[in-house]
């Protein structure tokens, strides 16, 4: 029996739910692994679960110091201290097991670069799809493959939003706080909303799907704040689901594709099915084609699970796999982004309702080479002078669409915004 002394970091949802799960599988895990986890140590400004007071550190050199302690569990968030407490923890050749999205995909090659000095293992399962072992399924079981696309829903606390608009017609801040009371969400939700959240999981997911470092900033970002319920409803009745999805996409010339939005999928696509917290993610694959991973993305015990695991793997482990994603060759100038990609668009606003209005706004389209697929322009409502009206258009360059919104949103005749939901079928 290996006996594994583990501290964690942070003791809310996910380090409450890490405490509890080694005690609940305790027993079972030396069954089957022959390794007895205990944690020995936690540090934390507040606790979620009780913890006797001999296992509560007073900093963090208290833990780094401690030569019992092989494993470290990082789940307080942010960058700092995370950042620096991660980078002691293996400097002193301790492995650490994260959810630490945000600070990770903005810190990656020196986290990877100390873990590499000090020989200690650095994982991160967690930090993508919650539960689902996307990650350990990218790097131990796709060798063979040279990864085409890897996109689907990676944030659960706006899964969770979208699925309640749309099934029970909810207001948006309601949900937002039922997903905050139960641990989805981010302790500042913006991350989760304005879609910042996916874009770090992106991050995570790109770099290693195309083995080529895919920095944050060169996601596309838009959250779910501008999403209207009219949106989800007009959406349903043309046949479509909205989903905040992550996309990555490698195109032939071997340019990258990443970006993050809402997006119209049809209702019969299989992620227009995944509800609630849960998330899915595909990946296309050159040998084994399209593989859908699916599962509970967010809350304390999925979350724990992947940590949990990460912890075992490591120590079967003890060479630690390493990524090969930050050599030289692979640093991010070295990669072509390409942000001119090509979809359909769904495009919601209210004009006056008067002639002439729809051929001009037609016209621009056209102008910008983007052609038009169907209209629906309802009449105005007595006693009211605009009138919405919905454009779905055929494939289009992103560019030349945004060319076009900004024109037509500076028509007279368009009193409201422009809205415009990107589709993919
Ligand atoms: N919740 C989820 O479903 C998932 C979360 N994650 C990630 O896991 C991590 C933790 O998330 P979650 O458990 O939800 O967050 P919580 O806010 O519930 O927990 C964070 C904990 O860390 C503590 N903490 C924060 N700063 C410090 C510090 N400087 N020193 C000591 N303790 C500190 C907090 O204390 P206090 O509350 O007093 O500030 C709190 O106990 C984040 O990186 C998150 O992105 C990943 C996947 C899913
Ligand atoms: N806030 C995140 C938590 C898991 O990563 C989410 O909602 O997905």
């Amino acid at each position: 029996m290996k006996d594994i002394k583990i501290a964690i970091l942070g003791m809310g949802t996910v380090g409450g739910g890490i405490y509890q799960l080694i005690e609940q599988e305790q027993k079972n895990i030396e069954h089957k692994d022959g390794i007895r986890l205990t944690v020995k140590k936690t540090l934390a400004l507040s606790y979620a679960v009780d913890v006797p007071e001999e296992k509560k550190a007073k900093d963090i050199d208290e833990i780094v110091n401690d030569p019992e302690i092989s494993i470290v569990a990082e789940v307080m968030g942010g960058q700092h201290p995370a950042k620096e407490f991660i980078l002691k923890a293996l400097e002193a050749g301790k492995t650490v097991v994260s959810a630490n999205k945000d600070m990770i995909s903005q810190n990656w090659p020196d986290l990877e670069a100390a873990a590499k000095r000090s020989g200690a293992g650095f994982y991160f399962e967690a930090a993508v799809g919650g539960g689902i072992p996307i990650l350990r399924a990218l790097n131990d079981s796709m060798q063979a493959n040279s990864i085409r696309e890897v996109y689907g829903i990676v944030n659960g606390t706006t899964n969770y939003i979208l699925t309640k608009m749309d099934d029970e017609g909810r207001d948006f801040s309601d949900v937002l706080k039922e997903a905050q009371a139960l641990g989805y969400a981010e302790a500042n939700p913006e991350s989760d909303v304005e879609g910042y959240d996916a874009r770090y999981k992106l991050s995570i997911l790109a770099s290693m799907a195309f083995h080529a470092r895919v920095p944050v900033d060169k996601i596309y970002c838009e959250g779910i704040t501008k999403l209207t319920k009219a949106d989800i409803a007009i959406g349903r009745e043309l046949g479509y689901v909205v989903k905040l999805l992550a996309i990555g996409k490698k195109d032939a010339d071997g340019s990258i594709e990443v970006r993050v939005h809402p997006t119209m999928i049809p209702k019969e696509h299989a992620l227009a099915n995944i509800k609630g917290s849960f998330n899915a993610i595909f990946i296309d694959g050159s040998a084994v084609g399209e593989m859908m991973w699916y599962g509970k993305g967010a809350g304390d015990f999925p979350t724990a699970s992947a940590l949990v695991s990460d912890m075992v793997y490591a120590v079967h482990n003890a060479g630690h796999p390493r990524y090969a994603t930050f050599d030289n060759r692979y640093e991010a100038d070295q990669v072509k982004f390409n942000n001119d990609w090509i979809t359909e668009y769904f495009i919601r606003t209210d004009v006056q309702d008067k002639p002439g209005v729809l051929a001009k706004i037609a016209g621009i389209f056209g102008k910008h080479d983007v052609s038009i697929e169907s209209v629906i322009q309802k009449g105005a409502k007595p006693g009211e002078e605009s009138a919405p009206l919905i454009l779905v258009t055929h494939k289009a360059h992103e560019q030349d669409l945004r060319d076009a919104v900004k024109e037509i949103q500076e028509l007279e005749a368009v009193v409201g915004t422009v809205n415009c939901i990107r589709v993919e079928k």
